[in-house]
């Protein structure tokens, strides 16, 4: 008996990054670019490669890596998920022993305001995640994210009426900041969405940016219209909103930290009052809030 099996198994190239530039063929200055770092991970009877040193099995991760370039030259790729699902199909049909791809593409934002010149949005990125097994097409996982978009408000946020026992020093408050990092997931119902195959040919790639903007716009018009009773609440109203208003997304993610901003007291001073005008941004420790939200 050997002393050790082989649990799980997956490799690939991470970290493939491009910018792609895009020119409108009527206008050959007008363009539009995308910058990705894509990873590109497969599965599949690759077990020899770790147990038995069978190099055969194994395509090499530099192929992967320039596979990756070459598809997204080659390809009208006008969204991110429209590559994940190329990229997945590609390696499952290619090579008979690959037989599952997990593809990771993540986005930076870049905002066009003259036609070949654009702004860099910061920390503000989209990623896509796609699970893909060849032996069910139709179930397969496709995410897409919204990550590093730090927003605040300097009111209309409460929290009162929490658990209170000997532990508990926090004052109630109907007016305090609300300042996070939003980490928002939007997963796909495949079902209703098709097969991959499908996505690929592009007839419903467009309803992804429509998405994709609407979840980010929802999140931002809550955030600042409703008087919060809590992180809990506004992120399950806000995923609420979403999921009625596209009928493609199953499931809302959120994780959220409560970004604490303590007010000074500044009675010291000649009794200086502070009517919610001076903070110290405390870094660290901080709340941090996350659900998930379905359609009942
Ligand atoms: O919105 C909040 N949710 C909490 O769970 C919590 N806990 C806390 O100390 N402050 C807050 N605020």
């Amino acid at each position: 008996m050997p002393y050790s099996y082989l649990e799980s198994s997956t490799y690939g190239k991470d970290n493939v990054k491009f910018l792609k530039v895009v020119k409108d063929p009527k206008n050959t200055k007008n363009h539009e670019i995308m910058e990705c770092n894509v990873q590109v991970l497969l599965t599949g009877a690759i077990e020899t490669s770790y147990t038995e040193a069978n190099n055969k099995v194994i395509v090499p991760t530099d192929t992967v890596k320039n596979t990756i370039l070459v598809l997204a030259k080659k390809n009208n790729i006008e969204t991110t998920e429209k590559f994940a699902a190329l990229l997945a199909l590609h390696f499952t049909n290619k090579y008979d022993h690959i037989t599952g791809a997990t593809v990771k593409i993540i986005q930076q934002k870049w905002d066009k305001y003259h036609e070949h010149s654009f702004i860099h949005g910061g920390a503000e990125v989209k990623i896509v995640e796609l699970a893909y097994e060849q032996a069910k097409p139709s179930e397969y996982k496709l995410t897409t994210i919204l990550k590093g978009l730090t927003v605040l408000k300097s009111t209309n946020s409460m929290f009162y009426d929490y658990n209170v026992c000997d532990y508990t020093t926090l004052k109630p408050t109907k007016d305090r900041i609300l300042s996070t990092d939003i980490l928002m997931k939007l997963e796909f119902n495949s079902d209703k969405l098709g097969k991959l195959e499908d996505l690929v040919a592009g007839n419903k790639d467009k309803k992804f940016d429509d998405i994709f903007a609407n979840a980010r716009e929802t999140t931002l018009t809550i955030f600042k219209n409703e008087n919060s009773a809590s992180v809990q609440a506004t992120m399950f109203n806000m995923a609420t909103k979403i999921l009625e208003d596209n009928e493609l997304v199953k499931f809302v993610t959120y994780e959220l930290p409560n970004k604490h901003y303590i007010l000074f007291n500044l009675e010291w001073f000649d009794g200086e009052k502070n009517d919610n005008e001076l903070f110290y941004p405390a870094s660290d420790p901080n709340g941090l809030i996350k659900c998930t939200v379905g359609r009942s």
